[in-house]
This record gives C-alpha cells, sequence and structure tokens, in this order.
C-alpha cells in the first residue's frame, strides 16, 4: 500500500500538504477565541475589537484554507483509486489460467467492484483524518510543551496509553472487515448466477425461491457491515469516553494552576490546545484500525500471484512426434477421476475420446493444456515435462473449441482474427472450413458485421463456427474440441467434423455425435473406463471392443 501512495511523490507531497494546511486555521482560530476570552479579564475595548477583527480573519481563512486543501488532497484520492483499479485488473488479466481458475469470475469481480469502492469510500477518509490528527497532536503537544511542560508530559503519556487500547481492537477490526468482503463475494457470485439462469428459474416459476435465497444473502452482508460499523463505532465511543475523562482532569488542572500563574487567554488557550491532543488520540486512533483493514483487503488483492508462472515452466511447447502420459493420477480433492493411466499420442493424428457422462474427458484435457498441474504420474511432450513448459507458449500453440463460445462487442473479423493480422488467403479458408460462408453472404457487411454483446443476434451454430473459424486461423499445433458440433444440424455438424479431421494438426475432440462416413476418419478412439485411458483403433472400436 505504501508502495502504491509513494509511487507519485509530487501528487503525494500535494496531498499530505492539502492535509496538514488545516493546521494552520485550526490554531489560528483556537488562538483567536482564546484573546477574546482574555477580554473578559483585561476588559480592555481595544483588545475586544482586535479580538474581533482577529476572529473574522480566522473564519475567511478558514474557508479558504478548506478550499485549498480539497483541491490538493481530491486529484491524489483520484488517480491513487484509478491507480488500484488498473492494476488490480491488469493482475487478473495477466494470471495463468490454473491460477485463474483457483476463483470463481464473480469473485473476481466483486473485488474489482464492491471492494475497491469500499476502499475508496473508507480508507481516504480515514487517511485524511490520521494525518491531520497526527499534525494536531504534534502541533499541539510542542505549544503545550512551551505553554505547560507537566501537562504536556502527561498529555504523551495519555496517548501512548489510548494509542494501546486502540491497538487491542486492531484485529478483530481487520478480521470483520473481510468477513465483509467475503459476504461481498459470496453476494456477487449468487447474483450472477441467479441472473444466468433467470430464463430457467422464470420457465420453471421458482424466481420467489432465489429471490428469498438473494434476499437472505443480502440480509447475512447488510448485517456483516452493520456489525463492523458498529464495532468502528464503538471504538470511537469508547475512546470519546476515555477522552472526556482526560478533558475534565485537565480542566481540574488547569483551573488549579490558574490561580497561581495564569491570565485568562493563556488558560482558554492551554485548555485547547490540551484538549487538541486528546481529539486526535481518541477519536482518531480507531480510525487506524479502518485503515490497516482497508489496506489489507487492497494489499491481497494486489498481491503477487502465489501460483502465477513457475520459476519451472522454462522451455517452449514443441510438439514434433509423442506426447506421453505414464501413470497419470489426478482427483479433485478427495474425488478420483484418473487413476495411474498411461497412453501415447502421436503427432498429427486425430483423437476422439469418449467416455460415460463424469468419466474425466474434460478433466483430461484440462490436464493436457496445463489448467492443472497437481496431478501424480507424468506427461512428456517429446520427453519434456509438460510442467516445465512455459504457459504463455502452450497457449500459442494450442486451440480451444468450446461448447460455450465467447464474442466480444465488434465485428465478426475481429471476433475470428482476435485483433491479430492472418495472410487474407487463411482468412477464407477458416472461413471455408467452419461453414461460415452462407452466413456471411447474409450479411450486409459481410466480415464487418457487428457483434452484440456476447453475439445475441447470432444463432449458437453461428456462434459455434465463427469459434470454429477462430481456431482454425491460427493453425495450431494441437487442437482441443469439447462437443463441438452439439448445436450444428446434421449437414453443418459432418461438414465442421470433417474440416476439423482434414487439418494438419493433432487434435482431441469430444463428440456424442456419429457421423456416418465422417466420424471413421478419426485415427482413434480414447476411452476413459474407470480412471484409465484406453486406446482403439477405430476398426477396434466399431467392432464394438471400446464400452461404448
Ligand atoms: N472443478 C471441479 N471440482 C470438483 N469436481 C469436479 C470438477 N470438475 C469436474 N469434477 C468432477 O470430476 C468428474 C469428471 O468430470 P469431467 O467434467 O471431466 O467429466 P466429463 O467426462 O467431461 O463429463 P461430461 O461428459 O458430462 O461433460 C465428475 O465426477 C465431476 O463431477
Amino acid at each position: 500500500m505504501k508502495e502504491l501512495l509513494f509511487r507519485n511523490k509530487k501528487a503525494f507531497t500535494r496531498y499530505l500538504i492539502g492535509c496538514t494546511i488545516l493546521i494552520t486555521e485550526f490554531v489560528l482560530t483556537n488562538y483567536a477565541i482564546a484573546r477574546l476570552v482574555g477580554v473578559v479579564q483585561t476588559k480592555d475595548l481595544g483588545g475586544l475589537s482586535r479580538g474581533l477583527v482577529l476572529g473574522l480573519v480566522s473564519y475567511i481563512y478558514a474557508a479558504l484554507v478548506f478550499i485549498l486543501s480539497r483541491h490538493l488532497r481530491i486529484g491524489f484520492m483520484r488517480d491513487t483509486t484509478l491507480l488500484i483499479r488498473m492494476e488490480a485488473f491488469e493482475k487478473i488479466m495477466t494470471k495463468t489460467m490454473r491460477s485463474f481458475n483457483k476463483k470463481l469470475r464473480t469473485e473476481y469481480i466483486s473485488n474489482l467492484v464492491n471492494d475497491i469502492n469500499t476502499f475508496e469510500g473508507k480508507y481516504f477518509h480515514a487517511l485524511l483524518n490520521l494525518i491531520f490528527g497526527f499534525t494536531i497532536y504534534s502541533v499541539s503537544i510542542l505549544i503545550l510543551f512551551y505553554l505547560d511542560v507537566t501537562l504536556a508530559l502527561a498529555m504523551v503519556a495519555v496517548s501512548l496509553f489510548v494509542f494501546g487500547v486502540s491497538r487491542s481492537f486492531q484485529k478483530k477490526t481487520i478480521r470483520m472487515q473481510e468477513e465483509v468482503q467475503r459476504s461481498n463475494e459470496k453476494y456477487t457470485v449468487n447474483i450472477a448466477n441467479t441472473f444466468s439462469g433467470l430464463e430457467i428459474l422464470k420457465l420453471n416459476r421458482l424466481e420467489d425461491r432465489f429471490l428469498l435465497q438473494s434476499m437472505k444473502e443480502t440480509d447475512r452482508l447488510e448485517r456483516r457491515k452493520a456489525g463492523y460499523n458498529v464495532f468502528t463505532f464503538w471504538q470511537q465511543r469508547f475512546s470519546g469516553f476515555l477522552g472526556t475523562i482526560i478533558s475534565i482532569l485537565i480542566i481540574y488542572y488547569v483551573i488549579r494552576r490558574a490561580g497561581t500563574s495564569y491570565d485568562l487567554t493563556r488558560l482558554m488557550f492551554t485548555v485547547s490546545m490540551a484538549s487538541s491532543t486528546i481529539w486526535p488520540i481518541t477519536e482518531i486512533m480507531p480510525l487506524f484500525n479502518v485503515l490497516k483493514s482497508n489496506a489489507n483487503i487492497i494489499e491481497r488483492i494486489l498481491a503477487p500471484d502465489e501460483d502465477g508462472q513457475k520459476e519451472e515452466e522454462v522451455q517452449d511447447y514443441v510438439f514434433k512426434d509423442r506426447i506421453e502420459i505414464r501413470d497419470l493420477s489426478f482427483a479433485y480433492d478427495e474425488r478420483p477421476v484418473l487413476s495411474r493411466a498411461s497412453l501415447t499420442l502421436e503427432k498429427g493424428k486425430k483423437y476422439l475420446l469418449k467416455g460415460a457422462s463424469g468419466a474425466g474427458k474434460s478433466t483430461f484435457i484440462n490436464l493436457l493444456s496445463k489448467v492443472y498441474d497437481n496431478y501424480e504420474g507424468e506427461i512428456r511432450v517429446d520427453g519434456v515435462d509438460l510442467r516445465t513448459i512455459r504457459e504463455e507458449s502452450f497457449n500459442a500453440s494450442a486451440s480451444f473449441i468450446y461448447q460455450d463460445v465467447f464474442l466480444f462487442e465488434d465485428t465478426i473479423r475481429n471476433n475470428i482474427e482476435l485483433y491479430r493480422s492472418y495472410p487474407e488467403k487463411d482468412l477464407e479458408k477458416a472461413i471455408a472450413c467452419s461453414g461460415l460462408t452462407s452466413l456471411l453472404a447474409k450479411r450486409p457487411l459481410g466480415l464487418e458485421e457487428a457483434i452484440e454483446e456476447n453475439g445475441r443476434n447470432l444463432s449458437g451454430g453461428e456462434r459455434q463456427r465463427i469459434a470454429i473459424a477462430r481456431a482454425i486461423i491460427r493453425n495450431p499445433v494441437i487442437l482441443f474440441a469439447d462437443e463441438v458440433t452439439s448445436s450444428l444440424d446434421e449437414s453443418l455438424g459432418r461438414l465442421v467434423e470433417d474440416t476439423i479431421l482434414s487439418l494438419d494438426t493433432t487434435v482431441i475432440a469430444i463428440s456424442h455425435r456419429f457421423y456416418r462416413g465422417v466420424t471413421e476418419k478419426y485415427d482413434a478412439v480414447i476411452e476413459i473406463v474407470n480412471g484409465t485411458l484406453q486406446l482403439f483403433t477405430m476398426e477396434e472400436y466399431l467392432r464394438g471392443e471400446g464400452h461404448e
């Protein structure tokens, strides 16, 4: 956090000046009041008019200083929050997929929206008050040492005591703020899930049930927030109570001294300076806990990835001959999916991946594509341990086609090329191979036609074809396809599967469809049975030697 605050030193200095400049009007106003009160003792009318002029000047000065202070502070607050937003976003975008998949998408959204908004609202308010409070405290203590050394020493002792009391609340404040953050995440996940399934909920008249669930989640969140606010409020009230007792003791002490050597102006000024040391230590100390708990959340969001690019990931993905899988075992928590599975994949061959629902087909693809690396056994690409291959290099060599297609709000061209430029003939080939030619012919702007948010102006099959063109144009070394033809009609499905099978690349495809005359072109079938990988030639599989 400190590093972020100090990054733009000039802006931070302006911010500090903005926070501390208020002290001048604070001292001037207190002195003006003390002068006016002093007139009661001296009964000097000239002194009264000078005191009134001083009061008026300090009033105007206070207004001007306040405007200047805001002006100096506001830019820094805006820039720092913007920097945090950008860094948090960049951090998410540059995560490896392995690390990204550790949290739900909506949890990241909650971090970017809820947590940074909370930080913006609370952190700078606490920081301003802390800096201002600390300045008031320092200046008041210095003046107090000049006015009354004994009182000044007593105030230093009291501040250390209150600081100790306040510190004892810190752990709980931080824990409560973390609970609010987790509740915010849960709430966002809940809302996102409800919205994405709203159609199904309405069709089945389940809205009320989910509404109730969302309300419970909202209630829990609001309770946690209220708990946190009440706890910090009571910290301040408790400190305030200590402050009142100390104030009474100060007044008692000063009145006793008044009889001896103090005039009324000095007495008044001593009381106000001593009180000015109480306010920062009693009211402001609890804000230190608020500051710390909010900074902790942001530090965690911006912390370097523990599971990012690993040191051992040093090799490029070069697949020239074979991928060897030996004794591969993988489990989600305690639930095994693969156990001591072995297989060799040859470059350029087309593999059809089969197995009952839940057998582990998607998991197997995730293991081959570095999404999970907490497996036992070995996956070696031309003898190189897959774990030592850089994710970036792997991503540059592999293409994926999933059932769920992600499209940008941009032209069809940019959705296929993903903002890279390819030779026109490669683009034409990808369009023809993916069966997009007829779609483009129907659109007046062709490739330059705009796609709306996540392709809602396209049919499921059209979206799928764009995803296929996107995968083909990259000319991948290895292509993973998961139920690519599931949303296409028979003739288009045949065309797409035939195209994939004619590509000069290694293909590993999950498909439940059987297109006579096309599916037979796969070189082999991998079947996952009871956690093992069984390899069949197409002839063997068709003879019924596989399990399906
Ligand atoms: N992220 C996960 N956490 C825990 N368990 C998971 C996770 N993903 C999958 N599983 C479980 O692992 C097993 C294999 O899942 P996987 O998705 O690989 O199967 P699949 O063969 O692709 O299934 P389908 O054909 O139905 O898509 C299933 O029992 C599934 O419930």
